[in-house]
């Protein structure tokens, strides 16, 4: 009776970060991840510039002046973009789940257009900071 040997193949291991290609699939699916978290902090971030606004008339000076320097608005316009992706990207998500753009080809082409679509979402939320 001959028994098994158990021979270990030799694996492919690429511990190189600079040369690890992802996929076009891939950085979408890792970046709607991170616009998903980005959306939750900003939840917290908005909902405070609206109460503090609301809260008087000097409270909505404060507001508007937070608002008026470059870096709120930079962050402000990051946010945007972030939940324009998320939306875009979810859209696909859900267009996947009805069976849709689930070949790698039809993905890495619909992850194209999430991208395309988000840039220029993104542009208009820059016209729209500033
Ligand atoms: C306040 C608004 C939102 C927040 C904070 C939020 C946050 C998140 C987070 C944290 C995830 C988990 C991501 C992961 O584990 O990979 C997620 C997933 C998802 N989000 Fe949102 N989201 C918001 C709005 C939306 C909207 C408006 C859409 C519309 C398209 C959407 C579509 C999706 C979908 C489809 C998934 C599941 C993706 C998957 O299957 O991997 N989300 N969201």
């Amino acid at each position: 009776m001959g028994h098994i040997v158990k021979v270990k193949k030799p694996r492919p291991v690429n511990l190189d970060l600079q040369t690890i290609r992802f996929p076009i699939t891939a950085i979408a699916s890792i970046a709607h991840r991170v616009s998903g978290v980005i959306t939750f902090i900003s939840v917290a971030i908005l909902l405070w510039l609206l109460s503090l606004s609301l809260s008087s008339s000097s409270g909505f000076e404060a507001a508007s002046e937070i608002v008026n320097s470059f870096f709120v608005k930079f962050v402000l316009w990051g946010i945007l973009t972030a939940l324009a992706y998320h939306i875009v990207g979810g859209i696909r998500h859900l267009l996947m789940d009805m069976k849709y753009f689930e070949e790698l080809e039809t993905g890495a082409q619909s992850a194209q257009v999430a991208f395309g679509v988000t840039a220029v979402l993104s542009v208009l939320a820059g016209v729209l900071v500033w």
